[in-house]
């Protein structure tokens, strides 16, 4: 089987976050999640979640669904990069995604969240994408939704075709030949500490020279920007007049006025261009703009998130533990 679903920013002034929408139970309420590459916990907001906690977004009901089941003694709790965390209990229900269902998914069902995500009505939730073994359920950890689907897809792969300021599409056991130019340049990642990790092979600021330097990162539609060694980061602000290191946002800011040069990576040979017009995050007053390319700080590794995919069609190739960038 192969399946598509829009993949929808929010807001619509910038590109925060992606939502797709996901069906649970019978009959069957549809919620829009966030589908994350970097964390492998489907999780919802819930009727059993505090309404303090709760703006907006549209709620999971177990009780109205006849194929809800609760998985006894088991529960969760994540905490994410950015700080934000949710936890609860567990159910096995009908999940289905473009037309794909598995009748007993581990469904995560919130009864508490932070208020990143109680203050975001956008979403109602999360779709990890990343490898089982990060899974937060105990005492047995559970299978994503892309690991339960696996061996009915016509591909082991999800392609994730994100646009800026318009849908783009996630699409399941297939890669639409429509979508990208050129060709798919993959790379093998290293799925050992559950993320999709990879090595680039250097970067370059516009039309500067090419910078041969091993940038390990791992490829995250759940994080909004990029995020990159300092030096790399200093390089590219260097060429961006007018831009600091903002004190109080403990971020890069540039004159909106500015004219942002592209940023490219390297996979192997192969280039990946990001239009200048990509690094600009979001308006913060009348003049600054906040940076699409931000320091990783003391992560462990560099993180491709938003402001890199909707750059490219990447392919997410489980089968083969590969990842594919293409232009478009
Ligand atoms: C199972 C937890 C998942 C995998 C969690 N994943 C993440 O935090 C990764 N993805 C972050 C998510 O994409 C997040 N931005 C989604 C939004 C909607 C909240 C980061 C590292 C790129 C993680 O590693 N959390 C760390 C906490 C952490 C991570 C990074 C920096 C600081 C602290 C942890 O607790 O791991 C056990």
């Amino acid at each position: 089987s192969t399946g598509i679903v829009a993949a929808t920013p929010f807001p619509a002034e910038y590109d925060r976050e992606y939502v797709a929408p996901v069906s649970l139970g019978t009959p069957a309420q549809e919620l829009n999640l966030i589908f994350d590459t970097g964390s492998s916990d489907l999780w919802v907001f819930s009727t059993s979640m505090p309404a303090a906690q709760v703006a907006g977004q549209k709620l999971y009901n177990p009780s109205g669904s006849s194929t809800s089941a609760v998985l006894w003694g088991h529960t969760w709790s994540i905490q994410y990069g950015d700080g934000s965390r949710s936890s609860g209990t567990v159910v096995n229900e009908l999940v289905t995604i473009g037309g794909i269902s598995y009748a007993s998914q581990a469904l995560e069902i919130a009864n508490g969240v932070s208020a990143q995500f109680s203050q975001d009505p956008a979403s109602s939730g999360l779709l990890g994408l990343g490898f089982s073994i990060l899974n937060t359920v105990i005492p047995t950890s559970q299978k994503t939704w892309f690991d339960n689907v696996l061996p009915t897809l016509a591909a082991p792969v999800f392609t994730v075709d994100l646009k800026r300021a318009a849908p783009g599409t996630y699409t399941f056991g297939a890669i639409d030949a429509s979508s990208y130019a050129g060709k798919i340049e993959y790379t093998p990642i290293d799925n050992s500490n559950g993320f999709w990790r990879l090595q680039a092979s250097g970067y370059q600021v516009g039309t500067s020279p090419f910078q041969p330097t091993t940038i390990d990162a791992i490829a995250d539609t759940g994080t909004t920007l990029l995020m990159l060694p300092a030096a790399i980061v200093k390089a590219y602000y260097a060429q961006v007049p007018g831009s600091q290191l903002h004190a109080s946002y403990g971020a890069y800011t540039f004159p909106c006025s500015a004219k942002l040069p592209s940023f490219t990576f390297g996979i192997g040979r192969y280039r990946g261009v990001i239009p200048g017009a990509f690094v600009s995050y979001g308006r913060i007053d009348a003049t600054t703009c906040y940076g699409g390319i931000q320091d990783q700080g003391n992560l462990p590794f560099s993180i491709f998130g938003d402001i890199l995919m909707k750059a490219q069609v990447v392919v997410f190739d489980a089968g083969r533990t590969r990842i594919g960038f293409a232009a478009k």
